[in-house]
């Protein structure tokens, strides 16, 4: 409403009765569009309390239509309607249908129910489940109302003139670098040949080319990642400022509420025009909403903001047709033997019923286990037996908060590309990448949160494709399993006849080279053992805080974690940690907790398997060259004091928060290009033990 008035108030009335622009009150047409939200605002209290307990924190007064979860689920609305319509400009429908462009004919439901509102100019609170089509959702109608603003002519635009740094009408918001990439991608796509124009503005590219960028071209559209957008916004030098600045949108909106952003976010609004002055709709857009950013919803959106929900209240917030399998691994080390034996099962099932070949993400909870595996199955694809097999096509590719921006740039975009592939990674992809083709997620570990699951899982089964999700856990972590993900309907693998062989194997013992499990083991075993010393230090550490807070004793977790050293990795013993953390994780007394201070030599050393020799002592001393060194760890060279040594190996220093626990991976500061005191991360030699595990208990200076 108060949108309808900022667009079309005075002189803008006359250009909304433009064929090209649109008026949710002024075009006639549009009714036909309107969408039931708007009819829905007598059942929002009920049903906002009763359907959608996930909800319930949202005091009834803060929203003032909710949509029933009863609606028809599919999508309704031709796209090329629109613009017969003369809803939404031509260039922009053009754009969306033709078949060498984006090539799609009908809306999603999450399309179809916000057009309207957003057109109108209403705030809105969407949810939709992932893959549904919410990023054109919002660009659509945001791009059109950018179309529609009388001060924004695009012929101005079509001569290509300079428009400046301060026309910018809109701004996106993302917690992810690749995410806000990806965004843009889009919302280029999307306005090609309108004249309009997109920038970005993300952490770990050089922020003085992007500035230049947008000096040089304008922007009207700005997409970026909390950090750099603030950073930009607040620096008076950049010229760049949002006075006219119409709509501001967050992406995965619970994410950036929630306490690991909301600060930036609140900062960042506080640089804009005070809505006061210069009204201003606000969008949300996210597949979940947990109660504890209800809060911060409320503070950002106006009162009457409209609430568009298209889960319905019988369906888990997933996608109920992807089969979910749990599978109980005998010790952690039997996480990659089962990965490769998934893959493998699948591909052979792949070329004999004409399924899509294997693409999957495998998601795990620190940094440093995505980097082990990564590298051994790298290795494992380079031998030639490997090569020879159904997986010889199959790409191995790493992405996580350690790589440059490049490199996670041109790790999504290989994965993006690639038919068949694994991609290890940590947290940085788990929300909003859309990558085509998807055939599993599989998730090695418990994660953090209820949405973490959620959201990965959405990376498969996208815009109506078949997908599989997997999560492989230790017995130990089955209370923290049940209490986050037992209401979701994942089924457990048969015990008598189990999918994934592998997984229960005992791999303490000789393996057999006849048996099918006994190979991949091996393959394992051997790939494991061409990996680096100091990146086996690196993922144990990096595994203390997250097993310790997903098993249900820690004594088992350290159990388990000794296990995978000497098992899994071939160590000969266990990374010795400090006195000072193991006080401060509260391990002091548990058994099977290496206490020491020795020189990281010493519980380096590789086993006595063939081959551990070689990622020994001399790992160490590379240790700086693997991406490690970056970011200012601060003194990781001999003179800093050795009783912090266990923990120079760990990603623990923030890498792998990457976003999705609190100050975690934030996508603007992977790159460590700021280096600052930002987040948990202190690059002032004092080193931070900042996983994300460690949530709950918080983060340890030592
Ligand atoms: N109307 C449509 N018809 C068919 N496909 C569509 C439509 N709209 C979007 N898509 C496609 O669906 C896929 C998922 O879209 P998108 O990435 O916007 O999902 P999302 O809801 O934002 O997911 P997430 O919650 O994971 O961020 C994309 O490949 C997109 O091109």
């Amino acid at each position: 409403m108060f949108g309808t008035v900022r667009r079309f108030a005075a002189s803008q009335v006359l250009r909304a009765a433009a064929p090209r622009s649109v008026s949710a009150r002024s075009i006639p047409q549009l009714q036909k569009w309107q969408s039931p939200l708007s009819l829905s605002s007598v059942v929002a209290t009920r049903s906002l309390h009763s359907s959608f307990p996930r909800l319930s924190a949202v005091s009834a007064e803060a929203v003032e239509d909710v949509l029933e979860s009863s609606r028809p689920a599919a999508p309704t609305g031709e796209f090329a309607q629109l613009a017969t319509d003369n809803i939404i400009d031509g260039s922009l429908i053009k754009n969306i249908i033709q078949p060498d462009r984006m090539g799609l004919k009908t809306m999603t439901e999450v399309q179809f129910l916000t057009l309207n509102e957003i057109v109108k100019g209403d705030d809105i609170l969407a949810q939709a489940k992932t893959g549904t089509g919410k990023t054109l959702a919002f660009l659509l109608p945001t791009l059109q109302n950018i179309l529609n603003d009388p001060s924004v002519d695009p012929k101005t635009f079509a001569r290509r003139a300079r428009t400046g740094p301060s026309e910018i009408r809109a701004l996106i918001i993302s917690p992810t670098r690749e995410l806000a990439e990806q965004i843009a991608v889009e919302a280029r796509k999307l306005a090609f040949g309108t004249g309009l124009i997109v920038q970005t503005a993300v952490g770990g590219t050089q922020k003085r080319a992007g500035l230049a960028k947008i000096q040089r071209e304008g922007c009207h559209l700005l997409i970026g990642t909390p950090g750099r957008l603030k950073d930009i916004l607040s620096d008076p030098w950049t010229g760049v400022s949002a006075p006219k600045l119409n709509t501001l949108i967050l992406d995965e909106a619970d994410r950036l509420l929630d306490q690991g952003f909301s600060a930036e976010i609140e900062e960042i609004q506080a640089l804009l025009p005070n809505p006061a002055e210069v009204d201003r709709q606000t969008l949300m857009f996210s597949a979940t909403v947990p109660r504890e950013v209800m809060q911060m919803v409320r503070k950002t959106l106006k009162r009457d903001f409209k609430h568009v929900n298209t889960v319905r209240e019988d369906e888990v917030p997933t996608h109920e047709r992807i089969p979910q399998k749990l599978v109980y691994l005998r010790g952690l080390e039997n996480g990659l033997p089962a990965v490769l034996e998934l893959a493998q099962k699948y591909q052979e099932r792949a070329e004999s019923e004409n399924l899509r070949p294997f693409k999957a993400i495998v998601y795990f909870n620190s940094t440093a286990e995505t980097k082990i595996s990564a590298e051994a199955f790298s290795s494992l694809a380079n031998s030639r037996e490997f090569r020879m097999s159904p997986l010889g096509n199959v790409k191995m590719i790493e992405i996580n908060s350690r790589l440059t921006q490049q490199a996670r740039t041109r790790s999504a975009d290989n994965f993006r590309r690639a038919r068949e592939a694994i991609l290890f990674s940590s947290d940085v992809t788990a929300r909003g990448m859309d990558f085509p083709d998807v055939t599993h997620v599989i998730q090695v570990g418990v994660p953090r949160e209820y949405e973490t699951y959620i959201h990965r899982l959405g990376r498969t089964g996208r815009a109506g494709k078949e997908g599989e999700g997997w999560i492989f856990i230790h017995k130990g972590e089955h209370e923290t399993y049940r209490k986050r993900l037992g209401r979701l309907p994942i089924k457990g693998d048969s015990p008598t006849n189990p999918t994934l062989l592998t997984a229960g194997a005992d791999m303490s013992q000789p393996q057999s080279p006849d048996t099918p499990e006994g190979q991949i083991i091996t393959q394992i075993q051997e790939a494991l053992a061409s990996v680096p010393a100091d990146l086996k230090v690196s993922s144990y550490m990096g595994q203390l805080g997250t097993a310790t807070s997903s098993f249900s004793y820690k004594g088992e977790a350290i159990q388990a974690l000794n296990q995978l050293s000497s098992i899994g990795y071939g160590m000969a013993t266990p990374p010795y940690l400090s006195p000072r953390l193991v006080q401060q994780m509260g391990l002091r007394g548990v058994t099977g907790v290496s206490v020491g201070d020795r020189p990281r030599e010493s519980f380096s050393r590789g086993g006595d398997r063939d081959g551990f020799s070689r990622g020994g002592d001399r790992g160490f001393s590379r240790g700086g060259d693997r991406g490690f060194s970056r970011g200012g760890r601060g003194g990781r060279g001999g003179s800093r004091g050795e009783s912090r040594g266990d923990f120079l190996f760990g990603d623990r220093n923030r890498g792998d928060r990457e976003g999705f626990s609190r100050g975690g991976d934030r996508g603007d500061r992977g790159g460590f290009s700021r280096g600052g005191n930002r987040g948990s991360f202190r690059p002032s030699g004092r080193e931070r033990y900042s996983d994300p595990s460690f949530k709950e208990g918080g983060s340890f200076d030592f």
